[in-house]
């Protein structure tokens, strides 16, 4: 019988397809598989912008976590919020460009919604993360120069804090990680407390050596 190490009793697997979300976990030293969840974001929407990142990430980690029951799956979901209003991917330069224009000058928040689930032990659990970032006053050309470049496209907001966007960035007040993607903070402490991970005292598990260990 071919063994699923996807499977196995406290693998970890990232619901996603964010290369972002999956370096982080790689700098944190952490074994793991990615299953992107294939969710239609577009279908789903909260009631209000922390609802609707925390239903989101639910709804990533609940799709993989259906198909491998045995793994602690992190589903999450990062989107801006200025005005109320929610910004996500731009689907164009120019929206890119309205983003940046509405973000200029003043102070945003990045809230990412995140999900961890393990099926077989009935684990579920979700909450938010909130950073809020100032940005200095944009130029047009400054703004108009960086929507040219790939950059914007996939981000939440149209900009990458971890990028070129540095520029950008007076102040933040919270996790960095969490506008990259992940609140890292939250999610290793929550791993390493019911025991999906030894996190920091260098027996980070593999899938493949994984034991039975771990409480809900
Ligand atoms: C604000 C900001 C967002 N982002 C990214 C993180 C996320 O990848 C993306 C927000 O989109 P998400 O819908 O959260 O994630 P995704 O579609 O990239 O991946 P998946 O749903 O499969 O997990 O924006 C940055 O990389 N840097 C930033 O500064």
């Amino acid at each position: 019988m071919v063994m699923n190490p996807l499977n196995e009793k406290n693998s970890i697997v990232l619901a996603s397809e964010s290369p972002r979300r999956r370096r982080l976990l790689e700098q944190a030293q952490i074994a793991f598989s990615v299953v992107p969840s294939g969710t239609d974001e577009d279908a789903i929407r909260g009631p209000e912008p922390e609802r609707h990142a925390q239903i989101l990430a639910a709804a990533k980690a609940e799709a993989v976590a259906k198909l491998y029951p045995h793994a602690w799956v992190i589903g999450a979901d990062s989107i801006v919020v200025i005005d109320g209003r929610i910004l996500n991917k731009p689907e164009s330069a120019a929206v890119a460009g309205q983003m940046l224009r509405r973000l200029s000058g003043r102070t945003h928040r990045v809230i990412t919604g995140y999900s961890i689930w393990c099926e077989s032990r009935g684990h579920r659990h979700s909450n938010v993360c909130i950073t809020e970032v100032t940005f200095k006053e944009l130029t047009e050309d400054e703004i108009n120069w960086y929507t040219q470049t790939p950059e914007p496209r996939d981000k939440a907001g149209g900009y990458a804090i971890q990028g070129i966007a540095a520029f950008m960035v007076k102040s933040i007040n919270g996790s960095y990680t969490n506008v990259v993607g992940l609140p890292m903070c939250e999610i290793v402490g929550h791993l390493t407390q019911h025991g999906a991970i030894r996190h920091g005292t260098g027996q980070t598990r593999s899938p493949a050596t994984a034991d039975a260990g771990g409480k809900c």
